[in-house]
């Protein structure tokens, strides 16, 4: 077994006086890569925020959070192993600043650039670097809020990795992309399963979900109601279940995709 990267036990999440996130655990072993599905308000994202420490659980005697063999993290330091892109970030993220910036804020576990920020050579190569390798070296001088959404997705998994995280928390719930830019935001997930990275992706298409992904969690109000290898998960009976109407599924050269 690997080392386990997450390791939640019995975390659960109030908001409002309604619970949210209720009575979760989860292990997440370094290199296992995981898809994390289900219906809008199931949990997802609650239980990214609380895998990333953005969102606190209640506490209770029984809780234990451990990232990395740690319970306690200095969140800069965290995000140096621990790298999170989500909607909320892309909204936050869609201003002037130009992608470089974007980029390399993410060192400073910043939005965009400021007078407080020293930015030497070596972070304008780590930019750039990085910024080849997810083939958004043609955008560098645009700003963030001229690019389409796939772009700007992969500015944000850019300004992630900059940092070399292992783990990699992608909550992608809301954003949709056309055809091609899914095809390529696959390779993207590709090139990042293939540098060794832990990936977690949350999303909503399953045709996202790439071969390298062999585990599956489904959510349901604010549980986890599955979780095993893909093949096993990915079936219309739990589907149904999951969101509570019948699902049609097709696999095709590894890839899942599903419509109602
Ligand atoms: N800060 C908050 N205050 C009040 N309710 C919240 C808050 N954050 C989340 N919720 C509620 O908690 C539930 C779970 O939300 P969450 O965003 O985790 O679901 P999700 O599975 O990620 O949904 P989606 O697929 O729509 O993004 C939802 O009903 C949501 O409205």
């Amino acid at each position: 077994m690997n080392m386990p990267v997450v390791d939640i036990s019995h975390a659960t999440v109030s908001r409002n006086g309604r619970i949210i996130l209720d009575d979760v655990s989860l292990c997440i072993e370094e290199h296992q890569h995981i898809a994390i599905i289900g219906a809008n308000g199931a949990g997802k994202s609650t239980l990214a925020g609380v895998m990333s420490m953005g969102v606190h659980p209640l506490y209770r005697e029984n809780f234990s959070r451990i990232l990395f063999g740690q319970r306690k993290w200095h969140i800069h330091e965290l995000r140096k192993k621990l790298g999170i892109v989500s909607q909320p970030l892309q909204t936050l993220c869609s201003t002037t600043y130009t992608v470089t910036e974007i980029v390399i804020s993410g060192l400073f576990s910043s939005i965009g650039l400021d007078f407080s920020h020293h930015v030497t050579p070596e972070h304008d190569r780590q930019a750039h670097d990085i910024m080849e390798k997810f083939n958004i070296i043609h955008l560098k001088d645009k700003s963030m809020n001229t690019l389409s959404s796939g772009e700007a997705r992969r500015a944000l998994i850019a300004r992630a990795c900059i940092n070399d995280p292992s783990l990699l928390i992608l909550d992608e719930a809301v954003t949709s992309l056309d055809f091609p830019s899914r095809a390529q935001y696959r390779s993207t997930l590709r090139t990042l399963a293939d540098t060794g990275k832990t990936l977690v992706l949350i999303t909503h298409e399953l045709s996202e979900i790439i071969t390298e992904i062999e585990r599956v969690i489904v959510m349901k109000d604010g549980r986890i109601m599955a979780d095993g290898p893909k093949e096993d998960i990915l079936t219309e009976e739990i589907l149904a279940d999951a969101y509570g109407q019948k699902v049609y599924i097709d696999h095709r050269d590894g890839l899942y995709s599903a419509w109602c």
